[in-house]
């Protein structure tokens, strides 16, 4: 079976509800009818009547419920909740419901914080900053976890490496320039990621353009040191590094630059040194190798709330919301 039919499967034996804000989005109703179809996860789109009857026309959307904010009963209790999380940063009732009539990201969050929906998925037509600003405000990290970060779940078509061409990939959209300690939070998670939604044992590879001592600068001190640090939390996770990305996944080029490594030649779960390498990288195999991205979705955080690439189609979001439901079980 596909990876994604795996995760569908998954999904449907305990249906969660998932929030779709992109109204203004023919795309989103695209994916909402093969979604409903499907019959993998309950549906909310936000959106006014006008938006959803221009571009949801000649699909079947039925199932969805659909919130226009504008006219539904617990908007008021959505701004006051706002008003009470974000009070402190200077937020008032005028400015909240200015902010949730014109970013339904925000509206879908404060439904999530609320208990009223699992989870949500936008960011085809909003940039990664303004789609994921409004979780980390409102729906926050979950317990135990300091930082939120971003992976792609990558499958590689017929490709034996990693787990037979399945890939999980961090941080390829959040944090732009991690330090040692946020680099070693981002393997840990993201290993995390790798056994829920592929549920084999993760290898982690701290990636950088040396492997063992090959090469001197400052941006492989910053690898060794988070690889240390990892080691030191995760002490039963198979993690290695500094490694480049062959010595990572080319079984041959990892036993003769790494002998030894119980990661090198074998990594399903590559930790970028960068927002740079990682959102780079990601497009490279998706573009190149023309690999499914699933992503980015976010991890460590309270409930998912997970991005697209503007460059998606319905299918991806289909991917990604089947993802989610499967995060929320998890939760
Ligand atoms: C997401 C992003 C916008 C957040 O930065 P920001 O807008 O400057 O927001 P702030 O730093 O003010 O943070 C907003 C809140 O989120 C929290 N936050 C930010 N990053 C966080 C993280 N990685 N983990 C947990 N919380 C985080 C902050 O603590 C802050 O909380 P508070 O307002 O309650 O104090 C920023 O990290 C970003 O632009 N990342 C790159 C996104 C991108 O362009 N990706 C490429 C394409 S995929
Ligand atoms: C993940 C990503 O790169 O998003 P976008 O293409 O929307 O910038």
């Amino acid at each position: 079976m596909a990876f994604i039919d795996t995760v569908k499967a998954k999904a449907k034996s305990n249906k969660k509800t998932i929030i779709l804000p992109e109204s203004m989005d023919r795309r989103t109703f695209e994916a909402a009818a093969q979604i409903l179809e499907e019959d993998f996860a309950d549906l909310i789109i936000i959106g006014t009547p006008e938006e959803i009857a221009e571009n949801s026309k000649g699909l079947d959307i039925s199932k969805a419920t659909i919130i226009d904010p504008h006219t539904y009963e617990k908007t008021q209790e959505y701004i006051d909740l706002f008003v009470e999380l974000r009070k402190a940063k200077g937020m008032t009732p005028e400015k909240a419901k200015e902010t949730i009539f014109n970013d339904y990201a925000y509206y879908g969050c404060l439904m999530i914080k609320s208990g009223h929906a699992d989870g949500m998925v936008s960011g085809a037509c909003h940039s990664t900053a303004n789609t994921l600003r409004p979780c980390l405000q409102i729906v926050k990290t979950k317990p135990g976890t300091k930082l939120v970060s971003a992976f792609f779940l990558m499958v590689v078509p017929d490709c034996e490496l990693g787990e037979e061409g399945t890939f999980v990939f961090s941080d390829c959209g959040l944090n732009q320039n991690p330090n040692p300690e946020e680099l070693a939070a981002i393997a840990g998670s993201s290993a995390e990621s790798f056994r829920l939604l592929v549920g084999k044992e993760p290898k982690v590879a701290m990636l950088s353009h040396s492997t063992m001592g090959s090469a001197k600068h400052a941006d492989v001190d910053k690898v060794v040191e988070a690889t240390k640090i990892a080691k030191e939390t995760y002490p039963d996770l198979k993690l290695d590094g500094e490694m480049q990305l062959d010595a990572a996944i080319v079984p041959s080029v990892g036993a003769s630059k790494a002998p030894g490594s119980e990661v090198a030649g074998q990594a399903n779960v590559l930790i970028f040194p960068d927002l740079d390498a990682g959102n780079i990288g990601y497009k490279l195999v998706q573009r190149l190798g023309k690999a499914e991205a699933y992503g980015p979705m976010t991890q460590g955080i309270a409930a998912p709330v997970n991005d697209l690439s503007r460059g998606c189609s319905a299918s991806d979001i289909v991917g990604v919301v089947a993802i989610t439901a499967v995060q929320a079980q998890a939760q």
